[in-house]
């Protein structure tokens, strides 16, 4: 096992989804995947395989926040060989033309962390989604009629109670950027440097223009449509 994994080499499968909310990894893999058993349960950060549509498949809480997500996925890409994640969070939502329940499937991600400042000595490196999930990410979802989807920035940022809020989020806001959450700019920088894949697709949560928001049990068993669109673009 990794230090924070407890599993055993070939436990895990190559493609794995990522929600930052442990026991949505747990619905995930009661509801949408076929003789799922679970490999860790670390830290209660349960992770299970499984498998859809016959291929197998993982699904690994990660925690909320860049450096809890970075400690799983270089311990995913680095000790079990995983080839793809794709995280299946949720968000807030930053302009009044997206809604609630919405998807919002991020190409590229903006961030106030310094993780990538360290990481590139101060230089702004521009974290992107790999390019043949994200186009099937999004082939898969604008085929559905029951989710409204949204591609293009959103914004990691390691703060979810930030009394700066309004003033940093206008540039951003006026600069295209759809939505807040917490963890796909460190995501995509990992991948990069393991020369791996990933997405980030994300349920809109809360609304920060409007003030609507979902219970926490919604965020947990209800954000359904984002993951069969991260299944079929991974194993689709
Ligand atoms: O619902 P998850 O996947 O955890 O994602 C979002 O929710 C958490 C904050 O409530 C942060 O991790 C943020 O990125
Ligand atoms: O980081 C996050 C996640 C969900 N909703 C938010 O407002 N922020």
């Amino acid at each position: 096992m990794s230090t924070h994994i407890g599993a055993q080499p070939g436990q895990i499968a190559p493609t794995v989804l990522l929600p930052g909310d442990p026991l949505r990894a747990k619905w995930i893999a009661e509801t949408f995947l076929e003789d799922a058993t679970c490999y860790s349960e670390v830290r209660g950060m349960f992770g299970f395989t499984g498998t859809w549509n016959g291929q197998p498949v993982s699904v690994q809480g990660s925690g909320m926040g860049q450096p809890s997500m970075a400690i799983y996925v270089n311990e995913l890409y680095n000790e079990y060989d995983v080839q793809q994640i794709i995280r299946v969070g949720s968000c807030g939502a930053l302009t009044a033309d997206i809604a609630i329940r919405d998807v919002v499937i991020a190409s590229g991600a903006c961030t106030d962390s310094s993780m990538n400042r360290h990481r590139f000595l101060g230089l702004d490196y521009a974290p992107v989604a790999d390019f043949d999930l994200l186009r099937a990410a999004v082939d898969a979802a604008r085929a559905r009629e029951d989710i409204t989807t949204h591609v293009g920035l959103i914004y990691s940022s390691d703060s979810f109670y930030n009394p700066r809020a309004a003033e940093l989020g206008k540039p951003l806001v006026d600069h295209g950027v759809l939505a807040v959450e917490m963890e796909a700019s460190s995501l995509y920088t990992l991948a990069a440097s393991y020369q791996r894949k990933a997405l980030a697709i994300c349920t809109v949560s809360d609304h920060i223009v409007t003030g609507e928001e979902t219970t926490a049990a919604e965020r947990e068993q209800t954000f359904g449509a984002m993951v069969e669109v991260a299944l079929a673009a991974a194993l689709g």
